[in-house]
């Protein structure tokens, strides 16, 4: 199967695999496992920030942050496809009890007058504002890469109202590849962010999320509260330092086989994108062929090919590191096999 569900799916290594038999550990709930230490440190130097913690998701990583920023009865603004409000199971609400409070973005990029109109006053009746949300790159936008002048203008317009800022850089890496701009001024627009190492960088598990000090020491007790206190995960952080060190670069080779991919299937007839493919992911609408996406998916499976629907007609493939430029040419010859 050529599997184009998700970066998600990246397998480790064998060059991980052996950093992970090999790796030192101690009880990283009294803070001796040297290698989470290690990665926690390599990350937060990598973003600028004064400390980092290795978490066991993406999702977890923006629910430390919604703990840790916001209390209940707060409102959180986010875009309106953000992965946080469309695909955390309203988490933000469970665990937080802040109210979201979306915006439609283009491309992912809220407009930072309709984020500065969002936020509320100290009117009697309202919710206060703790927490607006990014997400770079931009998922359900087709991997879009909000521009770095966005985050600047609303990452100014929250401090001027003491509002803290998160970024979701789950493919924050695929971004900075694409742009040419650091992780570090990417992460200077925002309090705290979260990345991803389990995606595109190809480790197994865990995401890193950075900020102040004071941040990381609460948000690290917020997951203790969770059942997240680790113990000897050096295991478990090894790939992940193994994933930062080796894999950012070749990320490049993701973007140019989401390129390729969608360069034919522009060229086989009822079917269209749904946006510009600036990194890894591809956004097809097959409404022209009379399909739903679901549909469609079936067929391609039976082809050998494994995608996702993103909408009722959109179908999103994600271009990893176990995807080579062959299998590239063999989904074009799937997918024209069905329309
Ligand atoms: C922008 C962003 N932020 C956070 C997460 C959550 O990361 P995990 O909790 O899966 O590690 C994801 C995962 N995204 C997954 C995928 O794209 O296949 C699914 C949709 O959950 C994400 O895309």
């Amino acid at each position: 199967m050529i599997d184009l569900r998700s970066d998600t799916v990246t397998k480790p290594t064998e060059v991980m695999r052996r950093a992970a038999y090999e790796a030192e550990v101690g009880d990283d709930v009294y803070g001796e496992d040297p290698t989470v230490n290690k990665l926690e440190e390599m990350a937060a130097d990598l973003l600028g920030k004064e400390a980092a913690l290795f978490v066991t998701s993406g999702t977890q990583g923006n629910q430390l942050a919604a703990l840790t920023h916001a209390r209940p009865g707060n409102e959180v603004i986010l875009e309106a496809n953000s992965h946080i409000f469309q695909y955390e199971g309203g988490a933000f609400s469970v665990f937080s009890g802040v109210q979201t409070r979306t915006i439609q973005g283009n491309r992912g990029a809220m407009n930072p007058s309709d984020v500065a109109a969002a936020i509320r006053g100290d009117d009697v009746h309202e919710p206060e504002t703790s927490l607006i949300c990014l997400e770079n790159t931009h998922n359900k936008a087709g991997g879009a890469i909000v521009p770095l002048e966005n985050m600047q203008a609303i990452y100014q317009i929250a401090k001027e109202n003491q509002v803290a800022v998160h970024l979701d850089g789950a493919r924050l890496f695929n971004a900075v590849i694409a742009s040419g701009i650091s992780a570090k001024e990417y992460a200077s627009y925002t309090d705290t962010v979260q990345f991803c190492l389990s995606k595109g960088l190809g480790a197994p598990v865990g995401s890193i999320i950075a900020g102040e000090e004071r941040f990381i020491k609460r948000a690290r007790k917020w997951r203790k509260r969770l059942g997240g206190g680790l113990r000897q995960a050096g295991i478990i952080a090894a790939p992940g330092i193994v994933a930062l060190r080796d894999n950012v670069e070749r990320l490049t080779e993701d973007h140019q086989h989401a390129s390729e991919l969608a360069e034919g299937l522009l060229n086989i007839r009822n079917l269209s994108l749904e946006a510009i493919v600036e990194t890894n992911i591809v956004l097809m609408n097959v409404k022209e062929t009379g399909l739903t996406a679901k549909e469609f998916l079936l067929k391609l499976k039976d082809q050998g090919v494994l995608a996702v629907p993103f909408g009722p007609y959109t179908v999103r493939f994600v271009t990893n590191y176990g995807v080579k430029k062959e299998d590239i040419i063999k989904a074009l010859v799937a997918v024209q096999a069905i329309v």
